[in-house]
């Protein structure tokens, strides 16, 4: 997305240092009713999925049940022996927690304003604000495309800290092949007649956005969110949550329910682009961030897109008179166009393309 008037905002990050008082802005308190229970304290129990045992061949039976009662009932799960080495993911951790501690200015070499006036998806910032009346969330981000590989704007991969950049391409790389299996391992829940069912719409130019999100402490975590409630508009969504702060939480049957913290796990969050090609056997789960009055949090999201020239829909494997196709066929480029708008509104753009 770009667009030009972009209201320019303060760093989250600045002003919660700014703050003297107990007191945010106006622009970020949560001003709709149903959105004000800010805090919960339901865990939710979502299962932990044994990612070796998955592709075992004479023994995943009981993973892939559990995956697909996880997927069914929470449309997330986690993953443990993901094969993602610890120290990949502990230097994509420590590389994203240094980014954030830097100067201002170091971090602004890499905005996601153009001269500081005109607003691109990539780089470092905030949302665009394209209203007065829109909410703003307690974080700043870090919003970089990593594949396809040639498309990389690397002028926008930070320099410092130096291992920056090989952290994010050895992370991308690792989960990458954890999401390809994890995509066979749904084709086959699915029973569809070929296992690389999802792997192949992805596409040869497949796009692959990294997200890192720093959450600072905020003064009034019962007036603000961290990220406004949404489903992710992508195939899947692979997730580093924060190794200690907790603050991720779903919404399912009308209740929003903490997601724990477990050591050593990926977090899988199903989209909305796999909600639509399993003609919603699959359903991409409405999630949002609350934020800690007392500690910062870090998440790295791997947002997993069809090639945005493509066209997805639902498969016509899973097609019948029984079951019409519940989604209409829409341009992936065209889908995420509007996913900011309907977000900015706390809308969901998958409503839009049911029939
Ligand atoms: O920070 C998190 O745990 C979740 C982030 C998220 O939902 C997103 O980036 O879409
Ligand atoms: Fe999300």
């Amino acid at each position: 997305m770009g667009s030009t008037g972009a209201a320019r905002t303060m760093p989250v990050q600045e002003l919660a240092g700014a703050l003297g008082t107990p007191d945010v802005p106006a622009p970020y308190v949560v001003r709709t009713h149903k959105d004000q229970q800010l805090s919960s304290a339901v865990v939710a129990p979502v299962p932990v999925i044994d990612h070796g045992r998955l592709l075992q061949k004479d023994d995943s039976a009981n993973e892939a049940a559990k995956l697909r009662s996880a997927i069914e009932s929470w449309g997330l799960f986690m993953v443990s022996n993901h094969g993602v080495d610890a120290a990949v993911i502990e230097s994509m951790r420590a590389v994203s927690r240094e980014f954030f501690r830097q100067p201002l200015e170091e971090k602004q070499r890499y905005s996601n304003l153009i001269c500081g006036e005109q607003f691109q998806s990539e780089g470092y910032g905030n949302d665009w604000v394209s209203s007065p009346d829109q909410t703003r969330d307690w974080t700043d981000r870090l919003y970089l495309k990593v594949e396809p590989e040639d498309e990389r704007r690397i002028a926008l991969w930070p320099e410092h800290p130096e291992n920056f950049r090989d952290a994010l391409h050895e992370f991308t790389k690792k989960c990458g092949k954890l999401k390809d299996e994890l995509l066979r391992a749904m084709g086959k829940l699915l029973e569809l007649d070929d296992d690389d069912y999802f792997v192949d719409q992805l596409g040869e130019k497949a796009l692959t956005n990294a997200r890192c999100s720093y959450y600072p402490e905020c003064p009034r975590p019962e007036l603000v969110f961290g990220l406004k409630p949404h489903s992710d508009g992508t195939v899947v969504t692979v997730l580093m949550v924060d190794d200690s702060v907790g603050g991720l939480q779903v919404l399912k049957d009308g209740v929003w329910w903490d997601v724990p913290v477990v050591p050593q796990t990926l977090l899988i969050l199903i989209g909305d682009q796999i909600e639509i090609m399993s003609n919603g056997i699959f359903k991409s789960p409405v999630h949002r961030v609350i934020t800690n009055a007392k500690k910062e949090r870090l998440s790295v999201a791997l947002d997993y897109s069809v090639d945005p020239e493509r066209e997805i829909e639902p498969s016509p494997q899973l097609v019948n008179e029984k079951r019409p196709a519940l989604y209409r066929k829409v341009k992936v480029k065209d889908y995420i166009a509007t996913y900011y708008n309907h977000f900015f509104q706390g809308e969901m753009v998958i409503d839009t393309i049911k029939i």
